[in-house]
């Protein structure tokens, strides 16, 4: 069977930076360990003036295809992911494919656009669907772009305000892909949940606790169902585990529950037995609140041994040192996850060639997915041209007072005038409005 995954990818990060611990916690009144510490952040992007989810996810395109010399015409399927569309029509990837026939002399015409809605795990979805397209035979030997974009905004003073962010991750979905080959067999935990969710409204209606709750146990369920199709999971299977990153204090309680469930009945299982005791099973306890305690007991002396923080350092730690500096990205999440951790290996002298990596998104509403991919020869200079570093050391650093005229701008209800922060160069940006009320967007040299 002939491998079908990521051929190569481009991340592209909104302009503008809010130092959490810096700006944000002591307007709010804040301790900023709650955001280095607890969340895990430093920082989070936001979409200077002129941006907004089709600049960025064009922006993101466009360098992908000039990097890889394609042009419209090797282009059979644009699928766009997002959760922060503005139009129930018209979907983003039209805009997107407009931004992109500005710069090239041929066009989309013959490409099949879409948009996927399931919250952040839409991005993952849209890289199945291109998957699926191209084992079907369907895609006359084109590729597809997949393009997860969004402005992850809450609502000033809501508690997922921490927890913001503003991005893009396009990637190239082919054969004999030169990043990660994906492997057919996937896990879900899919379940009609009311944790996170926007009926009609820009800015979402969360409740936070519980969808921390909700994403640990859909996770669970997709591990079981990933490990049902693939077999018995090792800890030393994987070399990294990205996971969907709404914030990496969220990934250290998921990694730790998937630690504790894939241990067991394993060699490593026996040997953390030696040292802090069996895993606590429900038919030794009365109440379900005597097992809980008992679970999280073990659970923290577990995090605490020095086999589980050598397994956390080397195969989680790595995914998470993007997202620490940009926030959420929703649909994006996973796949910089995934990103942040090639390029760690790449930094540090890593032979990943042929290395598997275990990839669990997540979508509240919710739904959680657990598949494999290969790490194919070549990965290494695909993550090499990335330039993510530099895009986030040059995003304008924001006063709290800027932050609060950005989320303004932003915001669908509020109309305020304010000068952009950085200029354009080289990039898509908006335009105005036209006659129906659509956006419009421009090339700026
Ligand atoms: C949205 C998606 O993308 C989909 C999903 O993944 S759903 C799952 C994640 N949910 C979200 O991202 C929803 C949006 N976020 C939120 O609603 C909120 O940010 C949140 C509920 C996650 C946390 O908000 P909060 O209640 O204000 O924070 P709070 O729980 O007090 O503090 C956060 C952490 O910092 C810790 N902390 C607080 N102050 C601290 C300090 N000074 N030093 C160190 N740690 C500190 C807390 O103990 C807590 O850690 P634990 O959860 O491990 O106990």
């Amino acid at each position: 069977m002939t491998a079908v995954g990521i051929d190569a990818m481009e991340i592209w990060t909104g302009k503008l930076k809010l130092d959490l611990a810096e700006t944000f916690a002591p307007a709010q009144g804040d301790d900023p360990g709650k955001y280095t510490k607890g969340l895990g952040l430093r920082a989070s992007s936001f979409p200077d003036v002129y941006e907004d989810i089709v600049t960025m996810g064009a922006n993101a395109a466009h360098r992908l295809m000039k990097r890889k010399g394609l042009t419209p015409e090797d282009i059979g399927r644009i699928d766009v992911a997002t959760e922060s569309a503005f139009d129930n029509s018209k979907p983003v990837s039209t805009y997107i494919a407009g931004c992109l026939e500005q710069v090239y002399d041929e066009n989309f015409h013959h490409a099949n656009k879409g948009e996927r809605k399931f919250a952040c795990i839409s991005g993952t979805q849209s890289l199945d669907d291109a998957y699926n397209w191209i084992r079907a035979g369907r895609n006359r030997g084109r590729a597809a772009l997949v393009i997860a974009t969004d402005t992850a905004l809450y609502a000033r003073d809501d508690p997922g305000e921490a927890t913001q962010g503003a991005g893009a991750v396009a990637m190239l979905v082919d054969e004999d892909p030169n990043l990660v080959e994906l492997s057919a067999e996937q896990g879900y935990g899919s379940a009609d949940e009311t944790d996170f969710l926007k009926p009609n409204q820009q800015f979402p209606s969360v409740d936070g606790k519980r969808s921390v709750n909700v994403y640990l146990a859909r996770m669970r369920e997709a591990l079981e169902d990933f490990a049902e199709v693939a077999g018995d999971i090792h800890p030393g299977d994987y070399e990294m585990i990205p996971f969907h990153t709404p914030f990496p204090g969220m990934v250290r309680k998921a990694a730790a529950l998937g630690y504790r469930h894939i241990v067991r009945g394993t060699d490593v299982g026996d040997l953390l037995a030696e040292e802090i005791g069996h895993q606590p099973m429900r038919s030794d306890f009365e109440t379900d609140d005597e097992f809980h305690a008992a679970i999280k007991e073990y659970t923290d002396a577990l995090t605490e041994t020095e086999r589980y923080q050598d397994w956390y350092a080397n195969t989680i730690e790595p995914t998470l040192e993007i997202s620490r500096e940009v926030g959420n990205w929703y649909t994006g999440s996973v796949h910089i996850a995934r990103a942040s951790g090639l390029k760690h290996a790449r930094e540090n002298g890593l032979d990943l060639d042929d290395a598997r990596l275990l990839v669990a998104s997540y979508g509240s509403g919710a739904q959680a997915e657990v598949h494999a991919e290969t790490v194919v020869p070549g990965w290494e200079e695909e993550i090499g041209a990335l330039d993510i570093d530099e895009q986030i050391r040059n995003r304008y650093d924001l006063s709290f007072a800027e932050y609060e005229q950005v989320h303004d701008v932003h915001n669908h209800e509020t109309e305020t005038d304010v000068e952009e922060f950085t200029a354009p160069e080289n990039e898509f940006a908006f335009d105005g409005w036209g006659r129906m009320g659509e956006r419009k967007y421009r090339y700026v040299e």
